[in-house]
């Protein structure tokens, strides 16, 4: 799909919401009009009788294209835990089908450019035998992936870009995301992640950053 990206991780709490509202931010001052999406979220509370996740409501608010909430994200499940196995502990059952007609009706609108966020990483099973990360595949949504510098992130920033290839999808670009203040070594991490990973990075968001610039132009934006 046309200047649409999915975003994944390099774990759950890495920072993929942060990222996305940066770009959105960084976007809607270009004067683009963007969409932001959530298709599948686990962890919700009640709002005004309506169940409601914070990522969504992050996004939906970020987003400059005004969509309602069961637009920006369809399915929304109360426990916080792995998204499928909370759709079994309410009897629910979601299918890739079902979240890619709910995006596609997102998407209906004019736009310059859509996010979809992710769930977790980039391996997170949406029932007992697909996976989220399938539908960008299906949709050919060429990916990004935000990696929250840590311990340990090499390792999980070199599996996950090997994988998302690995599932035919394009890793359109990287982000390094700073969820802490403080990491031992960051520089040396940062320079092993721009070494090793091939994909362009877009971006470098500093801990607690609010005014981050990307490269959009090494994604066609
Ligand atoms: N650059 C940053 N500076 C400060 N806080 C950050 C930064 N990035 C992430 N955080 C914080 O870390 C926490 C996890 O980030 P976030 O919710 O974006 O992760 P996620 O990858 O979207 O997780 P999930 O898998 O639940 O969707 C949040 O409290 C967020 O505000
Ligand atoms: C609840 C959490 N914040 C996310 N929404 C879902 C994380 C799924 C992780 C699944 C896993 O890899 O074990
Ligand atoms: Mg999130």
């Amino acid at each position: 799909m046309k200047n649409t990206f999915f975003i994944t991780g390099t774990d759950t709490d890495c920072g993929k919401t942060y990222a996305t509202v940066s770009m959105l931010n960084a976007l809607n001052k270009q004067g683009k009009h963007t969409i932001g999406l959530k298709p599948i979220a686990a962890g919700a509370q009640e709002v005004d009788g309506q169940l409601q996740n914070n990522d969504a409501i992050q996004i939906q608010n970020a987003a400059s294209i005004k969509l309602i909430y069961e637009q920006v994200n369809p399915i929304c499940l109360k426990p916080a835990i792995a998204p499928h196995i909370a759709a079994k502990q309410i009897g629910r059952t979601v299918q890739l089908t079902q979240l890619e007609g709910f995006i596609k009706g997102a998407m209906m609108r004019k736009y310059d450019a859509t996010l979809v966020e992710g769930a977790g990483g980039w391996f997170v099973p949406v029932n007992d035998v697909q996976m989220l990360s399938q539908i960008a595949n299906q949709m050919n949504m060429p990916v990004i992936l935000v990696v929250g510098i840590k311990l340990g992130c090499i390792n999980h920033a070199l599996l996950t870009a090997q994988a998302i290839k690995n599932s035919g999808c394009q890793l359109a670009g990287w982000i390094a995301n700073e969820p802490f203040e403080h990491v031992d070594c960051k520089q040396e991490i940062l320079e092993t992640l721009h070494r090793f990973i091939q994909a362009p990075c877009i971006g470098h968001i500093e801990n607690n950053a609010t005014d981050v610039e990307f490269d959009f132009e090494r994604l066609g934006l």
